[in-house]
């Protein structure tokens, strides 16, 4: 397709130390792949954490119409907040262990294709949302998964073998947490092993904590997991895996657009699979169509 006013700016950031699949030039398969009549391409790598969402705030700032993250999740949530309040896009070539957001917005896994879906870009917007004002896109989460976000930062192996070893490691030693939970005007006093924030369906690897959850409704999907035992767990993996978690019994459901959590201990938490750190008091937002992103049409997306 070539456009009346010539090709706009697309500036790629790319971390080198993300993802399982460290050959792949993706440089080679932009020059190979990307329709140069569309777009204009700009190739940066990262060189620390946090770079990306410099970057991303220097390209929209420069003029790129579209910023693409080429990494995994910890990558994608970088670029994406650097794009907040811009008119740039995000794009994605999911190059991570688990790719979360590029799964739920149907952007394929193979890179060749990911690019063919620039070359015709569909643009829609999507909500955002933060946790203690640490922005996320896909999930958020308390408790378990927070713990295992921390683990995971410190351990040098990737990928989902490593993930899993590491997941039945902490189980045995995990015990839920006390915390009161505010959504709606209610308050819940309970243990909970987690309590999760959804904007997109998944983690990320197909587990799915909040099947239903719509990335363009202007609401959190929030998932309560009180005890889980041994069993649980087992049963508890399955659900992720199946889409099955809220027939479980394990697991209960709540939208709203804030919620507020205390807990008497601090407990660890992570935003988009990051580990962000440990607190007591959390506060969860979540801000209607506030980024626009390039997704697959007859995905879990509508188009602007
Ligand atoms: N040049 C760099 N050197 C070291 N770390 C970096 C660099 N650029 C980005 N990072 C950090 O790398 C971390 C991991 O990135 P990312 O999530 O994209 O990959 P991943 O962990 O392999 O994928 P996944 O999250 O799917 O498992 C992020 O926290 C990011 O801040």
């Amino acid at each position: 397709m070539t456009l009346t006013n010539g090709p706009e700016k697309a500036c790629f950031i790319l971390n080198p130390k993300s993802g399982v699949r460290s050959t792949v030039s993706v440089p080679d398969l932009i020059g190979q792949h990307l329709d140069t009549t569309r777009w204009t391409p700009e190739i940066i790598f990262t060189e620390r954490a946090g770079h990306a969402t410099q970057l991303a705030q220097k390209a929209a700032a420069n003029g790129a119409r579209l910023v693409v993250a080429v990494g995994g999740d910890g990558t994608v949530n970088e670029v994406a907040r650097g794009l907040l309040k811009t008119n740039a896009a995000l794009g994605i070539l999911p190059k991570g262990s688990g790719n979360g957001l590029a799964r739920h917005l149907g952007i394929p896994l193979a890179l060749p294709q990911a690019l063919e879906l620039l070359n015709t870009p569909v643009f829609h917007r999507i909500d955002s949302c933060a946790i203690n004002n640490h922005p996320f896109f896909c999930t958020a989460g308390i408790g378990f998964d927070g713990l295992i976000s921390s683990v995971f930062a410190q351990s040098t192996k990737r990928g989902l073998s490593s993930y899993i070893a590491l997941v039945v490691k902490e189980f045995r030693t995990f015990t839920a947490q006390a915390a009161t939970v505010e959504i709606n005007g209610h308050q819940l006093n309970s243990d909970f092993f987690v309590v999760a924030f959804a904007n997109a369906s998944q983690y990320g690897n197909n587990a799915y904590i909040a099947p239903m959850a719509d990335i363009q409704d202007g609401f959190l999907d929030v998932c309560l997991i009180r005890h889980v035992g041994v069993a649980d767990a087992i049963q508890l993996g399955y659900g992720l895996m199946t889409k099955q978690i809220a027939s479980s019994g394990l697991a209960e459901f709540h939208t709203c657009s804030t919620v507020e959590v205390k807990s008497p201990q601090p407990q660890h938490f992570h935003a988009d699979g990051e580990f962000m750190g440990t607190a007591t008091e959390f506060k969860v937002q979540l801000f209607p169509e506030s980024l626009e992103v390039v997704a697959s049409l007859g995905a879990n997306v509508k188009a602007v």
